[in-house]
C-alpha cells in the first residue's frame, strides 16, 4: 500500500505508472461481521453501538471483473446508510449479499462473511477491468453509488428504476470506507479539482440523492420562488437541500434542533428556520396518537416566516415523527416528497388533507447515473460545496458513525482512508480561492 500512496503522492507520475504497480493481495477495510448479525437483540435503536458492530479488517482485493474499476481511496465519507448496516436495521444488510450473489457467478464475490461498508470515494483508479475504455489508472475520480445491471429495460429511461438496482457499499460489498474499493466504471466521475481528498469525497451519496429529490424533473421538480420546508437542514441531505434551494431561487424554510444549527443554516443564507426544540413541536401526544394542533402551531410558525403563505414543496426523511405535519404544511398542489424515515416507516398523515387539498407525495430514492453526475458537475463548478465538519481516521470510523447516529454531528463526516493527512489533493488552488469560505462553512464547528 505504501508504493501506492507513493506513486499517487508524486507529481511525476503516470498513467503507465499506477498501471505498473502491483496490486497488494490485502487491504484494510471497515467492516461488520455475518456472526454478529444478532449482537444488538433486544436493545432500542438508540441504544445499538456502531462502535461495537465496526471492525477494521484486513481482507483481500477482490478479483475485478469486465466493466469494473479497483480505485485506491483516499479519503471516504460517513453516510447514514453504514449507521443502519451497522445496527443491523431495519435489516441486516447480508441478506442483500446473498440475493445479489445468487444473481451470476461474478456476483457471488458479494456474498461474503464480511460486508465492507462505505457508499463514497474520492482516491485514483488503479485498474480497470476489461471493456472499460473511459477511465484508465492514476484518474483522480470520485464514485457515485448507483449500481445497476442495466440487462432489463425497466431502467433504460432512468436507471434508478433497474430491478437489479443496488446501492454500492450497503447492497453489494467492497465499498468505499477502505483502502481499495470495487465498483462499476460507470460509477466513476472526475474529482472536483479544487477540493480536497475528503473534501471531495463528503458530498456523493447525500449531494446526489437530493439533488434528485428536490430538483430533479423526477423528484420534486422545484421552480424559482418555491417554499421549500427542508427538515434537518444542516445535516447531511438538509445541507445540500438548503444550498439547492437557495442557488434555485425558491425560499427555503430550515428546521433544526439547535441555535447553532439555525447560525449555521443563517451563515448558507437561509432567513426562515425554525429550531424546532427551542420551539417545542410534540406532533405525537403518545406512540399512537398524533396531535393536530401542534400540526397547526408548526404551519403558522411557517407562515409568519413566509409572509403567509403555505409549503409548494416538503423535503422529507425523519419519516414518522414528522410526516403528518409534513403532508399538513404543504399547501393546495404542493408536493411532499420522501427518500428516508429515520425516527419509523410506519407513516400516518390524515388523508383528507392530501385529497381535498390535490397534494403529491413523492418516493424518492438516492438518483440515477445523469443525476449524480448533474450533481457531481455542481460541485465541480463550485455551485455547491462540501458541508464537511469533522474528519476521522479509518480505524476512528466506529466513532464517526455513532455520532451520526446520535445526531452529534453537523452536515457530513469524513474519514481519510488512504491519505495520509487532510488538505491534499487539491490541483485547481485559484478556484479553491475563490470558494474558500463556502467550503469551510461546517469545519469544526
Ligand atoms: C443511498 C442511500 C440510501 C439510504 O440511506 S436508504 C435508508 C436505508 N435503507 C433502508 O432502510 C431500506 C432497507 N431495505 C428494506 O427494508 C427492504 O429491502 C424492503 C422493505 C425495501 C424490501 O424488502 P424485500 O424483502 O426485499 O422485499 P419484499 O417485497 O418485502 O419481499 C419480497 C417478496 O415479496 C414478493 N412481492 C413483491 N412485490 C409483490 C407484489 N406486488 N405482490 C405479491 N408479492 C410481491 C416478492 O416476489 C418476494 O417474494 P419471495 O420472497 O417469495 O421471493
Ligand atoms: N433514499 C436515499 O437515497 C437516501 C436516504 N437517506 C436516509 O435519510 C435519512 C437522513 O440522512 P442524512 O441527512 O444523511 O442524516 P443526518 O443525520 O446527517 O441528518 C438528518 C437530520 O434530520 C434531523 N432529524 C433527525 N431525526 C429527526 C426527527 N425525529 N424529527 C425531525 N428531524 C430529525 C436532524 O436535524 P436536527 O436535529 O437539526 O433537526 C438531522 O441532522 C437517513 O435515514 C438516511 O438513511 C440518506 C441519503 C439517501
Amino acid at each position: 500500500m505504501k508504493d501506492i500512496l507513493d506513486a499517487i503522492q508524486s507529481p511525476e507520475s503516470t498513467p503507465a505508472d499506477i498501471a505498473a504497480l502491483p496490486l497488494p493481495e490485502s487491504y484494510r477495510a471497515i467492516t461488520v461481521h455475518k456472526d454478529e448479525t444478532e449482537m444488538f437483540a433486544g436493545l432500542e435503536t438508540r441504544d445499538k453501538d456502531p462502535r461495537k458492530s465496526i471492525h477494521l479488517d484486513e481482507v483481500p482485493v477482490p478479483e475485478l471483473g469486465p466493466g469494473e474499476a479497483l480505485v485506491a481511496v483516499m479519503a471516504s465519507s460517513v453516510n447514514y446508510n453504514s449507521v443502519w448496516t451497522s445496527i443491523f436495521e431495519p435489516l441486516s444488510t447480508f441478506g442483500f449479499l446473498e440475493r445479489y450473489g445468487r444473481t451470476n457467478e461474478l456476483a457471488k464475490r458479494h456474498d461474503l462473511p464480511y460486508h465492507i461498508i462505505g457508499s463514497d470515494l474520492a482516491g485514483v483508479v488503479l485498474r480497470t477491468g476489461p471493456g472499460v475504455n473511459a477511465w484508465q489508472p492514476g484518474d483522480e475520480v470520485v464514485a457515485h453509488c448507483l449500481s445497476v445491471e442495466l440487462e432489463s429495460s425497466d431502467g433504460h429511461n432512468d436507471t434508478m428504476l433497474d430491478p437489479e438496482q443496488r446501492i454500492w457499499g450497503f447492497e453489494t460489498n467492497f465499498g468505499g470506507l477502505a483502502e481499495i474499493a470495487l465498483v462499476k466504471s460507470n460509477q466513476l466521475m472526475p474529482k472536483p479539482d479544487h477540493l480536497s481528498w475528503e473534501e471531495a469525497a463528503a458530498p456523493g451519496l447525500v449531494n446526489s440523492t437530493a439533488y434528485r429529490q428536490l430538483v430533479s424533473r423526477n423528484g420534486a421538480g422545484m421552480k424559482q420562488g418555491d417554499n421549500v420546508l427542508i427538515w434537518g437542514a444542516s445535516g447531511g441531505l438538509g445541507s445540500y437541500a438548503t444550498q439547492f434551494a437557495l442557488a434555485g431561487g425558491a425560499n427555503p424554510i430550515c428546521v433544526v434542533s439547535s441555535e447553532q444549527k439555525a447560525d449555521i443554516c443563517r451563515s448558507m443564507g437561509a432567513e426562515a428556520i425554525i429550531d424546532r426544540s427551542a420551539e417545542g413541536y410534540r406532533f405525537w401526544k403518545d406512540e399512537q396518537t398524533q396531535d393536530p394542533k401542534e400540526w397547526k402551531r408548526f404551519g403558522k410558525r411557517i407562515r409568519e416566516l413566509t409572509g403567509g403563505e403555505d409549503i409548494d414543496i416538503v423535503f422529507e426523511h425523519p419519516g414518522r415523527e414528522t410526516f403528518g405535519a409534513s403532508v399538513f404544511v404543504t399547501r393546495k398542489g404542493g408536493t411532499i416528497t420522501t427518500c428516508a424515515s429515520t425516527s419509523g416507516y410506519m407513516h400516518e398523515y390524515d388523508n383528507r388533507y392530501l385529497w381535498m387539498s390535490l397534494k403529491r407525495i413523492i418516493g424518492s430514492h438516492f438518483a440515477n447515473y445523469r443525476e449524480a453526475w448533474e450533481a457531481n458537475r455542481l460541485i465541480a463548478k463550485g455551485k455547491i460545496h462540501p458541508t464537511l465538519s469533522k474528519v476521522y481516521s479509518l480505524e476512528d470510523t466506529g466513532q464517526a458513525a455513532y455520532d451520526v447516529h446520535r445526531n452529534l454531528h453537523q452536515g457530513k463526516v469524513g474519514v481519510l482512508c488512504m491519505a495520509p493527512e487532510e488538505g491534499l489533493g487539491v490541483r485547481d488552488h485559484e478556484k479553491r480561492a475563490k470558494h474558500l469560505d463556502a467550503i469551510n462553512r461546517f469545519r469544526n464547528i
